[in-house]
């Protein structure tokens, strides 16, 4: 019997945002040190793998880390709050044929957003 796994592999990335519409302190540029899970879900293969965390590594570096790591986030997503940058993280990774299932990204220690295909 074929059976299910997820595998999550955390990261971080160093970049600023300002929200103009957020009535505190948000409105001014500032940054954030986020972290990020990303978690793909599917069958345990014959090898005994859904995916090899070093290539779940390599495509996240590669298709988001590096581009947004030390960026101004409202160069390349609009309005970027914690949920919008999830989901354009979501969308890329699922563009790229990788099986994510939940995006988890902590914008502070304490204040995370997950969202899900
Ligand atoms: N739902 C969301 N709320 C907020 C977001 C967001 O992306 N989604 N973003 C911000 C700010 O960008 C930033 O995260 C600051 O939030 P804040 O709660 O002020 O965090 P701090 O830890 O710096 O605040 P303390 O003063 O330490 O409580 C705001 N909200
Ligand atoms: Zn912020």
């Amino acid at each position: 019997m074929t059976r299910t796994a997820s595998v999550t592999r955390s990261f971080s990335f160093d970049a600023a945002h300002q929200l103009p519409w957020h009535p505190g302190k948000c409105a001014r540029l500032h940054g954030h040190t986020y972290r990020l899970e990303v978690t793909a879900t599917g069958p345990v293969g014959t090898n005994g793998i859904v995916i090899d965390f070093a290539d779940l590594k390599s495509a996240v570096e590669r298709d988001l880390i590096d581009r947004l790591d030390h960026t101004l986030l409202n160069d390349s997503i609009d309005n970027p709050t914690a949920e919008r940058v999830a989901l354009h993280i979501l969308d890329t990774l699922v563009q790229r044929g990788l099986p994510v299932t939940r995006i988890r990204l902590w914008e502070t220690p304490d204040c995370c957003v997950e969202v899900h295909p």
